[in-house]
């Protein structure tokens, strides 16, 4: 199969990687500096250091040349979200295609399957999702994904392009539930990285007497996975979305995991970092920083409780600080469970 990846990135890089092993990959950066230096030394350095790009894989710089690539084929947008209705945009009517974004779009507060109707509604859409660190992906470790598209043809064009011993790809006909689970679980990562972070710094002070633990983490990821499936329930997005790999299994992989870029604002914000010092640290996007105000507003807009969420868009915003947040968090009045 012909596939088109836009956007080298980590992720975009990564299943570019994977994928050349059986197919003919186009993968297009908008940067033509980067793709003269990664065709001569086959690297990925800014994003995705010390991976070999292998031959089927050809950098191009010429976006037209990489959509005619994949005619027939498979495109993977594979920008941030910021990038995404750019992408689409561009597209012939007809196209297969996937993005790997998680986020809802800030300022219009949409979803990329919204994004698509509203710029583009004549291509076949859908999204690839699940927990995947991209080092992990591009060194063949085992991972397990998600295409989830209305489109049950198209889905399984996404198993036929990147399903392989070390990739499982399951399918979904739940783009609303994949596409929120992917949303939220970045914004809860930087909740449990900030009380990690407060457990780190009580540790270093040597008074970690009330400091969050083990049990605050287990009680935000929950939370967390509450808060995300209360407002995919209010989009219309199938309850068992969350309890699969694009909910619970990124939630966990994103929250836990210390290669995941949202954990680490978290982490430093804990620090006591400023915002803009993360960001030019991490060098990398961190989609939840980007998104939260826009989950909690599309919450909002559906009358849907989101603590945590709030509590994260008021640190980002420099309104609360980390502990701040913990203890309002921890101050809410009781309530049922369920
Ligand atoms: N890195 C990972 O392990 C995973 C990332 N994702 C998601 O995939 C998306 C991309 O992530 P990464 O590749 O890690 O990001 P990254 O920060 O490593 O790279 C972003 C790439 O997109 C390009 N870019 C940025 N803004 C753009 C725009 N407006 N138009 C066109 N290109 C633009 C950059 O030049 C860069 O090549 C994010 O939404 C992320 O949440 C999903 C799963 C795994
Ligand atoms: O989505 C991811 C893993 O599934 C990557 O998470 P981060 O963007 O937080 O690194």
């Amino acid at each position: 199969m012909n596939i088109s990846i836009l956007g080298a990135g980590a992720w975009g890089t990564a299943l570019a990687v994977q994928a050349s092993a059986r197919h003919d990959v186009c993968l297009w950066a908008r940067d033509a500096a980067w793709v003269e230096q990664a065709r001569s030394s086959r690297l990925n350095e800014r994003y995705l250091p010390g991976v070999v790009l292998p031959q089927g894989l050809t950098p191009t710089a010429d976006l037209a040349a990489a959509i005619e690539h994949a005619q027939g084929g498979l495109i993977i947008v594979a920008t941030p979200m910021a990038g995404l209705r750019g992408m689409l945009k561009q597209l012939p009517d007809g196209a297969s295609v996937l993005w790997l974004c998680k986020g809802f779009e800030a300022g219009t507060g949409l979803l990329g399957h919204e994004i698509a109707r509203e710029v583009q509604p004549r291509l076949r859409v859908g999204i690839l999702s699940g927990p995947s660190f991209a080092q992990e992906v591009a060194a063949g470790q085992p991972t397990a994904l998600v295409a989830a598209s209305a489109d049950a043809e198209l889905a399984q064009l996404a198993v036929d392009a990147f399903h392989s011993e070390r990739l499982r790809v399951y399918t979904s006909c739940d783009p609303v539930g994949v596409e929120v689970g992917g949303a939220v679980k970045n914004v809860m990562a930087i909740a449990v990285g900030l009380a990690d972070g407060l457990r780190l710094a009580a540790e270093a002070a040597d008074d970690v007497s009330a400091a969050p633990g083990l049990n605050a983490r287990a009680a935000l990821i929950t939370r967390g996975l509450a808060e995300m499936m209360r407002l995919g329930q209010a989009l219309g997005a199938r309850t068992e979305t969350f309890m699969g790999l694009s909910g619970m299994g990124d939630l966990v992989l994103t929250a836990t995991g210390d290669l995941s870029r949202n954990r680490q604002v978290g982490l430093l914000l804990a620090q006591g970092l400023s915002l803009d010092a993360i960001l030019k640290r991490l060098g990398h996007v961190a989609e939840g920083v980007y998104s939260a105000a826009t989950v909690l507003a599309r919450a909002r807009s559906k009358g849907v409780d989101m603590p945590i969420t709030e509590a994260m868009v008021a640190v980002l915003q420099g309104q609360l600080t980390p502990q701040a947040a913990l203890d309002l968090l921890m101050g809410r009045q009781a309530r049922a469970e369920h």
